[in-house]
């Protein structure tokens, strides 16, 4: 096991450092709103904990590959870490700090009795066959089993991940241990240990959260147009809820690029195509568009979906949504943050509009450790009165402090962060 000092693997000069800067500037404002002491920024702003492993895959062709994975931990103090994993082949080890921090003030914005933490391995999950992911996952399950376990550390699916490869997770975790132990991953398939309504949770959450903000702002939701940008399981779920609930759905992208209709989409016949074809392009009734013209599409609500950094001070006074409910982590830069808030547009930042998933991740590990399973309705009204509860929060610190959405959603969690740093005690 490599649990490197923060110091030496912070080092690494080759890594991209947006996300991490962004996510750091954002924290950095919320600290100095709260008047942070020193000592606990130094705390907060490092993972407590992170592990790097490379590990040999057989390919199918009997050559052995070599890939490099992460699991980043960043905070403890609320509760063992939960967080994603990621398989993309641009991820860095920077990437996954930024992605474990956000998931230490989304937990404690949502009142989860949870740090934060995400893994990641560099690889492009679309090169290789289902054998070879298999393999991959049991692997790098395996060499991250030290630091995950039900009462530690709970991986979930993130970008390039599925319930299928969370399922092999706990198969390899239980195989060392002897025994079945569902509650060291969520996101599982529902036959396996699963919960009811986690596939949906990050978009569903999503759409509790914009009827409740567009109320607010007096939208009227037949008037009310999305774009989104990335059509994997967040996009498609918000999707075909925004649709289900009387909303027009104007845009839709994936990684080889997007359809427009501004009248709306037929959603069903999009996703239809994409199954049988692999991309949403090309679908009927709708003209093609490039992932930069999404975001600048007529629409009354812009739901970025995919990955992060694609709202920036070079296109965010293009952006014509009055809001954009940040369904990816990470998607908008500091510098556009101020653009957007200057004009009136009020964003939805990723720590409160994304919550849904982890949400229900931390009511299926809680069905996992009981061995007692709810029904849908009851999943999906507990996640209602969360993220209802998490927006209502949001809402009345960004009135009394005059900020923006996103700087209120830091203020709260990052104080729940620290004021369980100093409960605990920093010293041991
Ligand atoms: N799955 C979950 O429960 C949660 C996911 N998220 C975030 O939501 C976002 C999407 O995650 P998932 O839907 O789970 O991943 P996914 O792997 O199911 O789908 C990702 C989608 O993004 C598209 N994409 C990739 N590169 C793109 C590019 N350059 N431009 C446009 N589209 C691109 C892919 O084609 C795919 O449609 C990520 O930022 C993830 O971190 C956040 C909270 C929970
Ligand atoms: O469901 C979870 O535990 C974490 C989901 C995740 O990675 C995220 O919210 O970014």
């Amino acid at each position: 096991m490599v649990m490197a000092d923060v110091e030496r693997s912070a080092a690494a000069p080759s890594e991209r450092l947006d996300l991490l800067q962004t996510v750091l500037q954002q924290f950095d404002e919320a600290a100095d709103r709260l008047d942070l002491p020193d000592r606990l920024r130094g705390i907060l702003r490092v993972p407590q904990r992170e592990l790097t492993v490379n590990f040999p895959v057989k390919r199918d062709n009997g050559r052995i590959e070599v890939f490099q994975g992460f699991r980043v931990q960043h905070n403890l103090a609320r509760g063992p870490t939960k967080g994603g994993i990621r398989y993309h082949p641009a991820v860095t080890i920077n990437e996954t700090r930024a992605l474990a921090m956000l998931m230490t003030w989304k937990c404690a914005l949502a009142g989860l009795p949870y740090g934060g933490a995400k893994g990641a391995v560099i690889v492009d999950p679309k090169q290789l066959s289902a054998g070879e992911i298999e393999r991959l996952t049991r692997r790098f399950a395996t060499e991250i089993s030290v630091v995950i376990g039900p009462e530690r550390d709970i991986p979930a699916p993130d970008i390039g991940t599925t319930p299928q490869v969370m399922a092999w997770i706990m198969d390899t975790i239980s195989m060392h241990q002897g025994h079945t132990v569902p509650a060291v991953v969520t996101g599982k398939p529902i036959n396996v240990g699963g919960s009811e309504g986690r596939l949906e949770a990050t978009g569903r959450g999503l759409t509790y959260v914009l009827m409740s903000a567009s109320q607010h702002l007096g939208l009227n939701v037949p008037d009310i147009r999305l774009a989104i940008q990335g059509c994997g399981n967040v996009g498609s779920t918000v999707a075909r809820e925004a649709v289900a609930l009387g909303m027009k759905v104007v845009a839709l992208s994936d990684s080889r690029g997007g359809v427009y209709n501004p009248y709306g989409l037929n959603v069903e016949a999009v996703l239809t195509h994409k199954a049988a074809t692999g991309s949403v392009v090309g679908a009927v009734n709708a003209d093609t568009l490039t992932n930069e013209e999404l975001l600048e599409v007529e629409c009354e609500v812009l739901v970025p979906a995919a990955l992060s950094g694609v709202i920036t001070a070079h296109n965010a006074d293009r952006i014509k949504a009055q809001i954009i409910a940040e369904a990816a982590n990470g998607p908008t830069t500091k510098a556009a943050d101020a653009i957007l808030y200057e004009r009136g547009c009020v964003v939805i930042p990723d720590i409160l509009a994304n919550a849904g998933g982890v949400t229900v991740s931390y009511f299926e590990w809680v069905q996992g450790l009981q061995e007692f399973f709810w029904s849908e309705r009851e999943v999906n009204a507990q996640l209602r009165r969360v993220m209802i509860n998490a927006l209502q929060q949001v809402l009345r610190v960004a009135a009394e402090q005059r900020v923006d959405l996103r700087t209120a959603a830091y203020m709260l969690a990052v104080q729940r962060v620290a004021d369980a740093v100093t409960t605990r005690g920093i010293y041991p």
